[in-house]
């Protein structure tokens, strides 16, 4: 089984629990409760290259990367840096994240944050909506088709922007059918674990300029960003080498300053 078919069948019995602590009823209801989400897209075309940054404190790769007894301090730093849009691992058993994570940073910035976990069911886009998301990942190879159109089309209808997460030239065309307009193009290969920086390179071209191209994984540091800015890349999204780093405030704000140079600007 691959890691990804693994992730999901956890994913899966973590679902069937809270959907069975939580009726659906009552998260539609909580949801009445909580602010319309935020306009991301208008947030990433901002000019120069957005920055994304990740509270992440394991992955299935390299397993512990930080504690993060503080979620909340830790998007403080983020949004402090300049993070224009903040992604919050929610995936318990690989990512050791949570709803709770998502529902204290909510608590702690204003700046727009990405529900990232695996999403099989628009279960987990309302439960993205009480817990104060403003975009959800969607996973092509997670998901069929029929699956990906219609979780598309109920992020829309919810306000959550969905950020589509493609890994290969025929998952950029599924992303495009469904109508996606925020595509991420991570560079981590989900079958191996490794890092391809090229990935990016290799697919961006595929997507039409009217899109938002992100590039997901391997940014160590404003090198790694000049170098997907050069490739087309509209953000970056960032998690390991902010939350391993001294001091994520500042590496925040040295990673938008090298996207701001005015030789990216007005890219859109
Ligand atoms: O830690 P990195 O290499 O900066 O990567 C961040 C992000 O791209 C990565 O966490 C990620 C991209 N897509 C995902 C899907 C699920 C979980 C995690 C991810």
């Amino acid at each position: 089984m691959s890691v990804l078919d693994e992730i999901l069948d956890g994913v899966r019995a973590d679902l069937a629990e809270r959907e069975a602590a939580t009726p659906l009823e009552r998260l539609k209801e909580m949801a009445g409760a909580v602010p319309w989400p935020k306009d991301v897209v208008a947030a990433l075309r901002s000019p120069g290259v957005q920055v994304i940054a990740e509270v992440k404190r394991s992955s299935p790769s390299k397993g512990s990367l930080a504690a993060i007894a503080d979620p909340a301090a830790l998007a403080r730093d983020y949004a402090a840096g300049g993070a224009c849009l903040i992604s919050v691992l929610t995936e318990q058993r690989r990512f050791s994240g949570s709803l709770a994570d998502l529902a204290a940073v909510r608590a702690a910035v204003e700046t727009p944050l990405l529900r990232k976990d695996f999403v099989v069911s628009s279960y987990q886009l309302w439960e993205a909506r009480v817990h104060g998301a403003d975009a959800v990942l969607l996973i092509v190879a997670a998901l069929e088709q029929d699956a990906l159109v219609s979780l598309v089309e109920r992020a829309e209808s919810l306000g959550l922007t969905p950020l589509v997460e493609v890994h290969t030239e025929e998952e950029v065309q599924r992303a495009l059918d469904a109508g996606a307009t925020v595509i991420g193009v991570n560079a981590r290969n989900l079958k191996t674990l490794e890092v391809d920086r090229d990935t990016f390179t290799r697919i961006a071209p595929l997507i039409p300029d009217d899109r938002i191209k992100i590039a997901e994984s391997g940014v160590r540091g404003p090198h790694d960003l000049l170098a997907y800015a050069g490739a087309g890349a509209d953000a970056v999204l960032v998690g390991e080498s902010l939350v391993r780093g001294r001091n994520p405030r500042e590496a925040v704000a040295d990673l938008v300053t090298a996207g701001a140079h005015p030789a990216l600007r007005d890219r859109h």
